[in-house]
């Protein structure tokens, strides 16, 4: 088979190498210095984050880290190898000819010059960027695009680039969203709860000076309720995974929560449209902490549906994507 002239960089955030404080704090180290993570004045965050957040977060962090730590690793790394793999069988069958797909993060390993050189190495010269966000953040969006544009400084001439900026509100992704919601159902004989999607917060600053992450989560929401028929009383939506004193995007995930218990409903369904694969985040904060929250204020079912992560309906999503930016090329 003939190999494209283009190839696909799958990205990702990230995630330490080992669930130990040591690999924990490398890794917050270097995405907590992030302007577009963090974009508080750099001498005081450098003060907050290196006489503070870097002394005691690790060793609390690792611990939630070692709870889900597969026997390949950390499972945001995991799925996302699967996730390459998938992709690159996908694309060979669309395109009948290979398609090189690699896997970079934004910070630690893979890195974006060793995705990049792999890419080099296998003869293409056009780049289709696809980070692994569906809503658009400067949090986490342009952050790739920043990483990848300091990865390639070096290169005496560039690839061809282009950057799938979001799929928020693309047909196939809330299929595949709508689907994964339907097959949990049906797992569990058809039982229903009310469905909570849960997004990852920003500060809501970053929204308030244009970042349109919020609308995109919006979307998304009222895309997939309305692909599922839901009424308005059976699903919401809110934003967990909080940082720091600021005020983030509300509703809260865990205040949510913990009022649905008070106020009897008892069975709840969540789910975490921002995370195209399951990670700490969906892993620990919303299996373990968010169903303490909800048990413990008086709810009593609440089952977690899993990211997409390597759906044959999410790597058609992605298929699709690459066909349609790929176009001319
Ligand atoms: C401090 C500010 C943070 C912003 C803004 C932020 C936005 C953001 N993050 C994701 C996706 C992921 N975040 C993950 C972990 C994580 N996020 C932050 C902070 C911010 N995120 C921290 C400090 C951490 C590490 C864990 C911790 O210390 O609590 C992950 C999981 C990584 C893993 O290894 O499993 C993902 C994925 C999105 C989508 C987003 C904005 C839209
Ligand atoms: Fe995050
Ligand atoms: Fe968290």
């Amino acid at each position: 088979m003939t190999t494209a002239r283009f190839g696909v960089l799958l990205a990702n955030l990230g995630t330490p190498d080992a669930p130990t404080p040591e690999a924990v704090r490398r890794y917050l180290a270097e995405f907590l210095w992030d302007e577009r993570v963090v974009d508080a004045p750099r001498p005081l965050w450098w003060l907050i984050l290196n006489g503070f957040i870097l002394r005691t977060r690790p060793a609390r962090v690792a611990k939630g880290y070692e709870s889900i730590w597969m026997d390949e690793g950390s499972p945001l790394l995991v799925f996302g190898r699967l996730q390459q793999q998938a992709l690159k069988a996908s694309l060979a069958e669309h395109f009948g000819e290979q398609v090189p797909v690699e896997l970079a993060m934004t910070y630690g390993e893979p890195s974006m010059e060793t995705a990049g050189k792999a890419l080099r190495d296998a003869g293409v010269d056009r780049i289709l960027v696809l980070p692994l966000y569906p809503q658009f953040s400067r949090s986490t969006t342009a952050a790739v695009f920043d990483r990848l544009a300091q990865a390639l400084k070096p290169c005496p001439h560039l690839p061809e680039l282009r950057l799938i900026r979001d799929y928020h509100d693309h047909p196939a992704y809330i299929d595949a969203l709508a689907n994964s919601v339907r097959d949990h159902w049906a797992r569990h004989g058809g039982e229903r709860g009310k469905l909570l999607m849960s997004y990852h917060g920003i500060p809501q600053r970053y929204a308030d000076n244009g970042d349109p992450y919020p609308r995109h989560c919006e979307t998304t929401s009222r895309l997939v309720a309305e692909a599922l028929g839901l009424g308005d009383d059976e699903w919401f939506m809110s934003y967990q995974s909080r940082f720091g004193r600021e005020e983030w995007l509300k509703p809260y995930t865990d205040e949510t929560l913990k009022s649905w218990g008070r106020d009897g409903v008892e069975h709840v369904d969540i789910m975490s449209p921002a995370f195209a694969a399951d990670c700490l985040e969906t892993l620990e904060e919303l299996e373990v902490e968010n169903r303490d929250n909800f048990v413990n204020a008086g709810g009593k079912v609440y089952r977690y549906i899993p990211a997409l992560n390597d759906r044959a309906d999410h790597i058609a999503l992605l298929t699709s994507l690459v066909e349609t930016h790929t176009q001319g090329w």
